[in-house]
């Protein structure tokens, strides 16, 4: 099969709002028989941040290396701006793409200036040239900078530039792998903020990948979500994170805990009242899994708890059997008598009860979700 059809150029890019800046189609790569990448397809819009969130190992660089061109897929198509630049037979190569690459290891040019870095991929006239690095690094904050030399600005100043060097060519997407993974946490709250701002700006359709969920919160206008070389959700972070399709996908934002109900007329009994169990079986079990600042704590009150609610359901007692301060809230472990399993609830940090105090356990009914039991 023969593709003719003209090259990409940022020249003839026109803004689209209804076609995808990136289209990836069925992508999927194995390695020695091992398939890490499985069937990958999503879209980014311009203007719009997807995070590929997942484990490490789950094919989050390999499917980033197969859009940039330097990865080859066994199977699957990407296009961008609705045509086609690489299938199995036809290939756009790397270098006219047009795709910006921004990696942990982003080393700037130590023999070169911050002005020079930032133009390394600019062609065209020298005053053109001048004028788009002074505008990029006015962008990152860093424009007084332009004459000095990477060895004299700091991991984070770097990191800036290393985003206005990979943003000076107009690039329609740009490609982000951990990208600040090499900086500490406060610098790197900042440094997220301002690229984000900086990547909106210019417009580019912008595809990150990261295995830290508050990364992908922080970032991401879409998150999707990996495991095991496939997307098992995609979708706004507030919908990832509020509904999520299993166990797993709550359990890779927060710890979480899990109740084990066995149903009876799509009901489940367990010590926090009863819960809807649509669709399952008679005898099969389900978790409830609910996070440990859905689970609201009260004081006992000489052997009897807080009385029933519609939203918090059925109180159940137990034992603290750890409670740490950690700054921002406290986590308390807690022992039930009615199984001897223990539950974590995280509570702003002015409460931190002692061992071995009874206390009352409430969980938020509208926050548990319901699950078939995992192994069962
Ligand atoms: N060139 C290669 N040859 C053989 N195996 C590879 C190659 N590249 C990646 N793999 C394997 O493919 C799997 C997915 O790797 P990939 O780097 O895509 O994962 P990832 O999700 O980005 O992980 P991390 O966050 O740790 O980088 C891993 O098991 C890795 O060892």
């Amino acid at each position: 099969m023969k593709h003719d059809m003209p090259q990409p150029g940022p020249e003839r890019t026109q803004v689209n709002q209804t076609v995808p800046r990136l289209e990836i189609r069925n992508l999927s790569r194995a390695f020695g028989g091992q398939v890490v990448v499985d069937h990958v397809s999503l879209k980014v819009m311009p203007g719009q941040v997807t995070c590929l969130l997942g484990p490490s190992g789950c094919g989050k660089s390999t499917t980033l290396r197969m859009i940039a061109g330097v990865e080859m897929q066994d199977s699957g198509e990407i296009f961008v701006d609705g045509q086609l630049i690489c299938d199995t037979v036809f290939r756009v190569p790397p270098e006219r793409r047009h795709i910006g690459l921004m990696f942990q290891d982003f080393a700037l040019f130590p023999h070169l200036s911050v002005g020079d870095n930032v133009a390394f991929g600019l062609k065209g006239p020298a005053d053109r040239k001048r004028a788009r690095v002074e505008e990029l690094l006015d962008k990152v904050g860093l424009r007084r900078f332009i004459d000095e030399y990477p060895y004299q600005l700091s991991g984070g100043e770097q990191q800036r530039v290393a985003l206005a060097r990979a943003l000076a060519p107009k690039p329609r997407i740009m490609l982000m792998d951990e990208p600040f993974s090499g900086l500490d946490n406060r610098l790197r709250d900042d440094i997220r903020d301002e690229t984000l701002e900086v990547l909106k700006a210019e417009d580019a359709a912008v595809l990150l990948v990261t295995h830290e969920p508050e990364e992908a919160m922080r970032m991401a206008d879409e998150i999707a979500l990996m495991r095991n070389g496939k997307i098992v959700q995609q979708g706004a972070p507030y919908n990832v994170y509020n509904a999520p399709v299993d166990r797993q996908a709550v359990a890779f934002f927060s710890d979480i805990n899990v109740i084990r109900g066995k149903v009876q007329g799509a009901l489940t009994d367990t010590p926090f009242g009863q819960f809807l169990a649509p669709g399952v079986p008679d005898g099969a079990e389900v978790d409830i899994v609910i996070r440990p600042q859905h689970i609201k704590l009260d004081l006992d009150r000489g052997g009897r708890g807080p009385n029933p609610t519609v939203q918090d359901g059925v109180a159940a007692r137990g034992e603290v059997v750890r409670a740490r301060f950690m700054g921002a809230e406290s986590l308390v472990e807690i022992r039930m008598d009615y199984d001897g399993s223990v539950l974590k609830a995280t509570v702003p940090n002015v409460f931190l009860p002692s061992l071995g105090k009874p206390l009352w356990l409430m969980i938020r009914r509208d926050r548990c979700f319901v699950f078939p039991a995992a192994g069962a």
